[in-house]
């Protein structure tokens, strides 16, 4: 198998092509396979027409028997060609997915990045659909059909008439093959629109079930979501019933012309023009040029399916492109700079920051206020890269913080975000970021967090399981292991995201001291927070508001600044 660069000629081809090219030659070897196949294919009708107009002539006992040892050994050929054939083409498509999964992976996660988590998951079936289609039946099928001219040509040896009689056949049940299609795309579009709408909408809801169950909503939000279903079941009916209708003729024609050629060969078998051997070897030989045709009509549906989701997968692959590796850098020391920063949510384009300038040296400790909904959040993701700025530039020492190779930079940042969701895996797991664990790491971090003690209260310590079937935590516990995450491996960067948001007292208190312990190291620190006992921690104060700096230096001079801004709004009443 050849095994060029799949990325090779990508700017021209997209990412998916390229790497199908790279197939090409397991695909001209299936295509060499496919021929011998259908060649054999034809023995049963030879075997036929030998048997009616040779054997059964002559009574030639052993001209019986040669040939069908003859034949017998053609079909072990063509069972084990069959055999290779699909495992050919298994290996073919795990080889496949092998070169693409890490690409699959990594784009789905950058879209879920951008805020479409629940299109990410349609990443993996697409590339299932692919790999699935490419080696399935339905690729076999369009091997299988180019060779039905040759059957075809065989009939018109046998008398032209016949050869006629099966043309019409094969081209009947291709224009049906597209009525069908004509017919039944439009309703079944709406259905899948209406299906995903449907389901989108009770996943969504069903993650509020508690929210649904405490205060009798059910009723309520099913009647939203009734409409949507009936849709996709009416929709479903209309497409089915006219596919139904043509199936149905379909089958009419189908079943006519097995028999009609039949007695159509018996007419040139009375007039002397053929043989009764060539009479039912070219019944064979149509139901054998047909069968393609009716497979490819069968894996219709699957091939427009696989072939939507190659097109959205070129798309997809398009938009995200794979990522240079950045160039090494220096580990960072915690001078942030930012400059003119715009910031829009992923795939909208109202702005949430607008127009951020300022600097932040190694060892500040910030604490960034401000009212709902003024950025503070979206601040704390531009910091940590996790989103990227739509203008201006946020540095962290020398390099804007979103074009760090993220892999290099990861151990130097700690977040903890307002919606703490910790992985599926062990406590461990969890504190040492899915990395490998260093024991004494995970233990100094829980133990900064102030949350040792209370891990090893837990049903297996450092190794229970969190996640589904696993251990369900409080607000409060899960927001502690946060921070201990954040910790982990003392980076030089920690933006904390109301990291007291579940804490109770004791909580607060290991907070505070955790927060004091990083100060001590020189981290660089970012806390956003209402709390007077975490503000008591921070040198500096930026206060936000509509997503813009209305504050923003040492903590007692900004404090005093909203002191006098308040009583001035008081005032003005
Ligand atoms: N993923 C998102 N998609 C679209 N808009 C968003 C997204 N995240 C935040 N926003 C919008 O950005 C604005 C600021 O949100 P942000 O979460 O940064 O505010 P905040 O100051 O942290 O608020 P709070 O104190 O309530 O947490 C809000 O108007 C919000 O609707």
């Amino acid at each position: 198998m050849n095994k060029k660069n799949p990325k090779a000629g990508q700017e021209q081809k997209g990412e998916l092509a390229s790497l199908l090219l790279t197939f090409k030659t397991t695909f001209f070897s299936l295509g060499i396979f496919s021929f011998i196949i259908n060649m054999l294919m034809i023995v049963p009708a030879v075997y036929m027409l030998q048997i009616y107009d040779r054997v059964l002539m002559s009574a030639n006992q052993t001209t019986l028997l040669m040939l069908t040892l003859v034949v017998l050994l053609m079909y072990v050929i063509l069972a084990a060609l069959e055999g290779v054939r699909s495992r050919v083409m298994v290996r073919a498509g795990n080889k496949m997915d092998a070169q693409i999964n890490h690409r699959t992976f990594d784009t789905a996660f950058e879209k879920a990045l951008r805020g479409a988590s629940g299109r990410a998951g349609q990443t993996f079936s697409d590339m299932t659909n692919v790999r699935q289609f490419l080696t399935g039946n339905g690729l076999f099928a369009f091997f299988d059909a180019p060779w039905a001219p040759i059957y075809l040509f065989i009939i018109y040896m046998l008398h032209p008439m016949l050869g006629v009689f099966s043309t019409v056949a094969a081209l009947i049940l291709i224009f049906l093959a597209f009525v069908t299609e004509w017919a039944s795309r439009a309703p079944l579009g709406e259905s899948n629109k209406a299906y995903n709408s449907a389901n989108t909408f009770a996943n969504m809801n069903f993650r509020n079930a508690e929210v649904i169950q405490a205060m009798g909503m059910l009723d309520n939000v099913r009647r939203h979501w009734k409409p949507k279903h009936d849709a996709h079941i009416s929709w479903q009916a209309i497409a089915s019933e006219r596919a139904g209708t043509i199936q149905a003729f379909t089958k009419f024609i189908r079943l006519s012309a097995q028999s009609l050629i039949l007695g159509l060969g018996a007419y040139y078998v009375i007039h002397h023009e053929i043989t009764a051997g060539m009479m039912i070897a070219g019944s064979i030989l149509m139901g054998r040029a047909l069968a393609p045709v009716e497979l490819l009509i069968g894996t219709w549906k699957h091939f427009v399916g696989a072939r939507g989701a190659y097109q959205r997968l070129e798309e997809h692959f398009a938009l995200f492109p794979e990522r240079e590796k950045s160039m090494k850098l220096p580990p960072p020391k915690g001078h942030i700079t930012c400059a003119g920063l715009v910031s829009v949510a992923p795939g909208t384009s109202t702005q949430i920051l607008k127009g951020l300038s300022f600097e932040v040296h190694p060892g500040d400790t910030v604490g960034i206020v401000g009212p709902s909904a003024s950025g503070k959040s979206t601040l704390a993701r531009l910091l940590v890269g996790a989103w990227f700025p739509a203008h201006g530039a946020i540095r962290l020492d020398a390099g804007e913080i979103h074009a760090w190779d993220k892999e290099q930079l990861g151990p130097h940042i700690g977040y903890l975000p307002q919606d703490i969701e910790l992985l599926e895996g062990s406590v461990a797991q969890n504190i040492a970021r899915f990395g490998k664990i260093d024991s004494d790491a995970v233990v100094d971090a829980a133990q900064i967090a102030g949350v040792h003690e209370m891990i090893l209260q837990f049903p297996d310590g450092y190794e229970t399981y969190i996640g589904e079937g696993g251990t369900v935590l409080s607000g409060g516990q899960r927001q502690r292991i946060g921070l201990a995450r954040a910790i982990y491996g003392h980076p030089v960067l920690l933006v904390l995201d109301e990291p007291n948001s579940n804490l109770d007292d004791a909580g607060e208190e290991a907070l505070v001291q955790a927060l004091a312990r990083m100060k001590k190291e020189k981290r660089t620190i970012f806390v956003i927070t209402h709390k007077t006992s975490v503000l008591t921690m921070v040198d500096k104060l930026m206060m936000l508001s509509a997503g813009q700096i209305q504050a923003f230096g040492p903590r007692d001079d900004v404090l005093r600044w909203i002191q006098e801004q308040r009583q001035k709004e008081i005032q003005a009443k």
